[in-house]
């Protein structure tokens, strides 16, 4: 390798861009400049205006469905931005905060034809950088040329399709012994993806017998539940009593998983918040802001218990989603061991809501 960035380099650049409200160029046959909606500034969006091109609003099918705007592209949808539109006129477009108190966005005109992959690509990218997923693109004829004029990072869009929904490789990068109130043979692990991404944690209890299913549990992060005691999920109590299971058992292990709000980071958990402040269910909020209701990939855990020498495991959950994909992805899931605790009257509606519309059991 040069010393130039790689691709993977490359898209850990163009969401840091998107998270600063830098411009990314999507090149390719159709090359596309797109900013994030969420970091957009009005002078980036008069400077875009200037160039004098078409610019469209790329947001996802689930977003177009609640605005009732047609998505001709299935999965995104690119809205036509009128002339005279402030910004924020994106933003209550992108950001469905205001929703209830401003029911008509529209009429919203939707592109049709053309060539949609390098929206789509922008709006993972707006989504994988913890942002809204909503871009403002417009085409320019050179991509490479115009980023290599302006500075901005030029993302080459043959490349970047391929690992978008690809698993970034991990490496152990640190353990070390943690003595903890549930046992004091604890073990910490630190493992770090190629991609620039978060990193993740395995804390392995006793030492667990490699050629036996191991007690383990993949747990999402939680801010609000596993450290600040929130009452509206389960989260807390679920890792102190995976925790004080693996401690009585003498082996385990857990898997801390920086997958904040399932996927989709902290700051969009609490838009979903206060949507359900207004009334919507844990599912529709996320889908009101452009999510699925679980953006969350398990073939990290699997990933993190291969290469800490586990091929089967007594999983710890409510959620039969990761029972199978541990198993898809190569981890036997031979017993699953329930994990109910920490029901309480702010969280009764969103455990059953999970029962009903995520297949969780009850
Ligand atoms: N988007 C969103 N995320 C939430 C909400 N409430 C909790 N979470 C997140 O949901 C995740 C819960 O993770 P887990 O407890 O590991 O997963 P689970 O799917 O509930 O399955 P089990 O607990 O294993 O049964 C955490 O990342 C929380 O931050 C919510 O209302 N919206
Ligand atoms: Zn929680």
């Amino acid at each position: 390798m040069g010393l130039a960035p790689d691709i993977v380099e490359t898209l850990a650049r163009a969401r840091a861009d998107l998270r600063m409200g830098v411009p990314i160029v999507l090149t390719g046959e159709t090359s596309v400049i797109a900013v994030a909606v969420e970091t957009l500034s009005t002078d980036r969006l008069a400077a875009l205006r200037a160039l004098g091109r078409d610019i469209v609003l790329v947001l996802t099918g689930w977003r177009a469905q609640t605005l009732k705007a047609r998505a001709y592209d299935g999965d995104v949808a690119r809205i036509t931005v009128p002339d005279e539109v402030a910004l924020g006129w994106l933003q209550a477009l992108a950001d469905p905060a205001d929703d209830l108190s401003t029911p008509m966005k529209g009429p919203l005109t939707s592109v049709r034809g053309g060539n949609a992959d390098p929206h789509r690509v922008a709006v993972h990218l707006c989504k994988s950088a913890r942002l809204l997923p909503a871009a403002v693109c417009t085409e320019v004829a050179n991509g490479l040329a115009f980023a290599a004029e302006t500075g901005l990072t030029a993302v080459p869009l043959a490349l970047a399709a391929p690992l978008l929904g690809a698993q970034s490789p991990l490496h152990s990068v640190v353990s070390a012994r943690l003595p903890m109130d549930v046992s004091e043979a604890g073990r910490l692990h630190v493992f770090r993806p190629e991609d620039g991404g978060e990193e993740h944690y395995a804390i392995e209890i006793g030492r667990p017998d490699r050629s036996a299913p191991v007690l383990a549990r993949l747990h999402s992060a939680c801010f609000t539940g596993d450290l600040m005691g929130s009452l509206k999920c389960d989260c807390g109590p679920q890792l102190r009593a995976a925790l004080a299971q693996m401690g009585a058992e003498g082996a385990g292990v857990l898997l801390y998983l920086n997958q904040e709000g399932r996927g989709i980071g902290l700051a969009n958990k609490m838009r979903a918040y206060s949507l359900q402040d207004q009334g919507f269910d844990t599912v529709e909020a996320n889908h009101r802001l452009g999510f699925e209701d679980d953006e969350r990939d398990f073939r990290l855990g699997s990933d993190i218990l291969k290469s800490l020498g586990f091929g089967a495991v007594r999983l710890l959950t409510n959620n039969p989603a990761k029972v199978a994909m541990m198993e898809a992805s190569g981890i036997a899931v031979p017993e699953r061991v329930a994990l109910k605790v920490g029901e309480n009257r702010f969280n009764r509606d969103y455990l059953a809501t999970k029962a009903a519309k995520s297949g969780h059991l009850l």
